[in-house]
C-alpha cells in the first residue's frame, strides 16, 4: 500500500496518478470537504483514494510512504511524527534545502528514521501536468536495497520513473534549480530578455553542479532528469511558481505569499553552504539577496555584470 504525506499540488497529482497501481491513502493535515483541491484546480480525486486526516490512521499498512510537503516545513514534521513514519520506504519529494541546517530533505528524515529506506522522487514534473495523465519522465534516486522494486511499484505506463543511487545529486539537482528558475524569472521579468534568460539558465547550471559535485554529487546526476532537465522546465514555464516569483521580482510587484516558493529560502540556505565550501556561486548569491529584499534587481544585474572577466 501507497500512503502519500501532504494534499497540496504534488501530494494529490501523485495520488491520481499511482490511483491506479493499487491501493493508495492522501494524507492532508486539512483535508478539503469535496474530493477537489484549490491546489489543483479542475483535478478531481479518484473515489479508489482513500483521503483522511487521521495519520496513524494513513501510515497503517502502508509499506512506502512518499512524503510531499514542502522542504522548509519538513523538520518540523519530523520531528512530531518520525518515529511513527520509520521502518519502511520514505519518498521524498520536496526540492529544497533546510535552511535551519544546510540539509537535504533526505539527510533530514534519515536522522529522524534512521530505519527506513529513503528516496527522492524528483525530476521535471509539474503537479497539473501529472494529474491529467500527460506523460512524464522522473529520476527515483535511493542508495538503500531493493530500488528496482520501488520503481516498478511507482512506475506507471505514463509516470516513467529511471532510477538512479545518486540520492544527494538527485535531491540537489532538484533543490538548486528552483534557485535558477527565480533567476531566470527576473530575467524576463526585469525585461533583460530571452539571451539574458539562456545566460541566467547556462551559468546557473554550472554554478549548480561546481556546488553539488562538492558536496558529493556525480556530475552525470545533474546533467539527468533531476538536474537539468528540471531546470530548463522550470526556468521556461509560466507553470512554475519559482519562475513566477522570480517575475514578480523582476516587475517589482508583489508575489502571494501563500504559493510555496522553494527557491527562496534555499538560495538563502545554498549562499550559506557556497561560502562554508568556498565556491563561487553569484547567481544563487544574487537570488537570496534578491528574496531577502537586501539588493534591487538593477543593483544585482550590475554586481553580476561586472564580476572579473574569465574563463567559461
Ligand atoms: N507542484 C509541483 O508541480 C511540484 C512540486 N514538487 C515539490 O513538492 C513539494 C510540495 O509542493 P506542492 O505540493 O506543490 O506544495 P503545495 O503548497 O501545493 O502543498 C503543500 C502541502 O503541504 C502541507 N503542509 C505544509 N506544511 C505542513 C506541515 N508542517 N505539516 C503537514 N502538512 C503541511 C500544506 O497544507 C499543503 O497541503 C515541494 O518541495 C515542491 O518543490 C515537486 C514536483 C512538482
Ligand atoms: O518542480 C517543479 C516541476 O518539476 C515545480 O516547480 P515550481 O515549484 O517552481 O512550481
Amino acid at each position: 500500500m501507497t500512503t502519500i504525506l501532504g494534499a497540496g499540488a504534488f501530494g494529490t497529482a501523485l495520488a491520481v496518478a499511482l490511483s491506479g497501481t493499487g491501493p493508495v491513502t492522501l494524507w492532508g493535515r486539512r483535508l478539503p470537504e469535496a474530493r477537489e483541491t484549490t491546489r489543483l484546480p479542475g483535478v478531481t480525486l479518484p473515489e479508489a483514494v482513500r483521503l483522511t486526516d487521521d495519520l496513524a490512521a494513513a501510515l497503517t499498512g502502508a509499506e512506502r510512504v512518499i512524503i510531499a510537503l514542502p522542504a522548509q516545513a519538513l523538520r518540523g514534521f519530523l520531528a512530531l511524527h518520525g518515529d511513527d513514519l520509520d521502518g519502511r520506504w520514505l519518498i521524498n519529494t520536496a526540492k529544497g534545502i533546510d535552511l535551519e541546517t544546510g540539509e537535504s530533505p533526505s539527510t533530514l528524515i534519515l536522522r529522524a528514521c534512521p530505519k527506513a529506506r529513503v528516496a527522492a522522487l524528483t525530476g521535471p514534473s509539474f503537479a497539473a501536468d501529472i494529474a491529467r495523465g500527460q506523460p512524464t519522465a522522473l529520476t527515483l534516486a535511493s542508495t538503500a536495497p531493493g530500488l528496482e522494486g520501488l520503481q516498478h511499484a511507482l512506475s506507471t505506463p505514463v509516470l516513467r520513473l529511471y532510477r538512479s543511487d545518486d540520492l544527494r545529486g538527485a535531491e540537489l539537482g532538484g533543490a538548486l534549480k528552483n534557485v535558477i528558475a527565480i533567476a531566470a524569472g527576473v530575467a524576463i521579468g526585469a525585461g533583460y530578455g530571452d539571451s539574458a534568460r539562456a545566460a541566467v539558465i547556462t551559468r546557473g547550471f554550472a554554478e549548480m553542479v561546481r556546488l553539488a559535485t562538492r558536496l558529493g554529487a556525480r556530475p552525470e546526476t545533474l546533467s539527468g532528469l533531476s538536474g537539468l532537465g528540471d531546470l530548463v522546465l522550470t526556468s521556461t514555464s509560466a507553470l512554475s511558481r519559482n519562475f513566477r516569483y522570480g517575475k514578480s521580482l523582476g516587475e517589482g510587484v508583489p508575489f502571494d505569499s501563500g504559493v510555496t516558493v522553494e527557491g527562496a529560502a534555499t538560495a538563502r540556505a545554498t549562499s550559506v553552504l557556497a561560502r562554508d565550501k568556498g565556491i563561487a556561486m553569484p547567481i544563487a548569491n544574487a537570488v537570496a539577496a534578491l528574496a531577502q529584499g537586501s539588493a534591487s534587481v538593477a543593483q544585482t544585474m550590475e554586481t553580476l555584470m561586472t564580476r572579473p572577466l574569465k574563463e567559461e
